[in-house]
């Protein structure tokens, strides 16, 4: 198999505690937001978020996302583990600058990079883990679970917080929530927008694990992606498809709707309002830390 190692351009000055050995970019364009690295000893591709402060999930960022997630499945990556280069948050979610007062093309392109991002990660042939190094609402959340392995770290959140923001989770968030808690769980929590500590989100089955550093994060992601090793990567993929197939042709078949239920949804008038309002408590308690 030939594994390339590369590493994306990324500020690599605020990852902490990284060794870089010698690596090469492949041919996409170079990327702002995100670190992708493949262990040659391993195979596996780890993707960082890096877009600071809280990696709010913008239409770049989300491309170049969908880039890294091409790359590993085409490089014959054994898997992929997603974190995230900041202490404290794995994600915060979209970013909601591009959903309020938006510019008409660009939040279309955000949304169908969103959904293109989605359908790669949900539908990847190969193993996928989360190391969830910090909070994760929302779009954070989404991501999680996405993928088939979810380790946490202590004293954060996760969770789809949509209807406290006044805005809805679409069906296709939900759908990836209710394959690792149960519906009664989930029908609850997401109405009520709430938001699982780590602790809580263990209970219920949201997480799979729970850790107290990144690196012990990034080894039990490994761990799960090393227990295939026996395992027939193409029985392996058709099989994970056979489990995700619905939800990804229910939105490949859809996406023009679900993009004009989700302009639909977010120009009005009073979501507009409540989105600013959020924003405006989330800037008033940032000026006051
Ligand atoms: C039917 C279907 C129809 C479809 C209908 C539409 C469906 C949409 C689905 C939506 C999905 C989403 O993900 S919506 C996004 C949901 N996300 C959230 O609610 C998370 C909000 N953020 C937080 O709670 C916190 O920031 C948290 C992540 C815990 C980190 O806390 P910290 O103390 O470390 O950081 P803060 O001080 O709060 O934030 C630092 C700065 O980042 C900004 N910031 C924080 N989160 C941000 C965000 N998501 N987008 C933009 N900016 C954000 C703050 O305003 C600050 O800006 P400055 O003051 O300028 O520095």
């Amino acid at each position: 198999m030939n594994i390339i190692r590369t590493v994306r351009s990324v500020a690599f000055s605020s990852i902490p505690n990284r060794t870089l050995s010698t690596t090469r970019s492949l041919s996409t364009p170079s990327a702002q937001y995100t670190a992708f690295e493949v262990n040659d000893k391993t195979g596996i591709a780890t993707l960082t978020l890096n877009r600071p402060p809280v990696n709010s999930l913008n239409l770049e960022l989300l491309t170049e996302m969908r880039n890294c997630l091409k790359d590993a499945e085409t490089n014959k990556c054994k898997g992929l583990i997603i974190t995230s280069s900041s202490n404290s948050v794995f994600t915060a979610g979209l970013d909601l600058l591009e959903m309020y007062q938006p510019q008409d093309e660009r939040v279309k392109s955000f949304w169908t990079a969103l959904q293109s991002m989605w359908m790669e990660l949900y539908g990847s042939k190969i193993p996928t883990a989360a190391a969830i190094n910090g909070h994760a609402p929302a779009g954070g959340c989404l991501i999680a679970t996405a993928c088939e392995y979810r380790v946490m770290l202590p004293n954060f959140t996760i969770g789809l917080n949509e209807t406290l923001i006044g805005i809805v989770a679409p069906k296709w968030f939900v759908s990836a929530f209710l394959n690792v808690v149960p519906r009664r769980v989930a029908e609850q929590a997401i109405t009520q927008g709430k938001l699982f500590t780590t602790a809580e989100a263990h209970h219920v089955g949201l997480v799979d694990d729970v850790v107290n550093t990144k690196e012990e994060a990034i080894a039990k992601c490994e761990q799960f992606i090393a227990s295939f090793k026996n395992v027939n990567p193409y029985a392996r993929a058709l099989t994970k498809q056979q489990f995700r197939i619905k939800e990804l042709q229910e939105l490949e078949q859809q996406r023009e709707k679900d993009l004009q239920i989700f302009l639909g949804l977010i120009m009005q008038p009073s979501v507009q309002k409540a989105m600013g309002i959020y924003l405006e408590g989330l800037k008033k308690k940032s000026k006051k830390q």
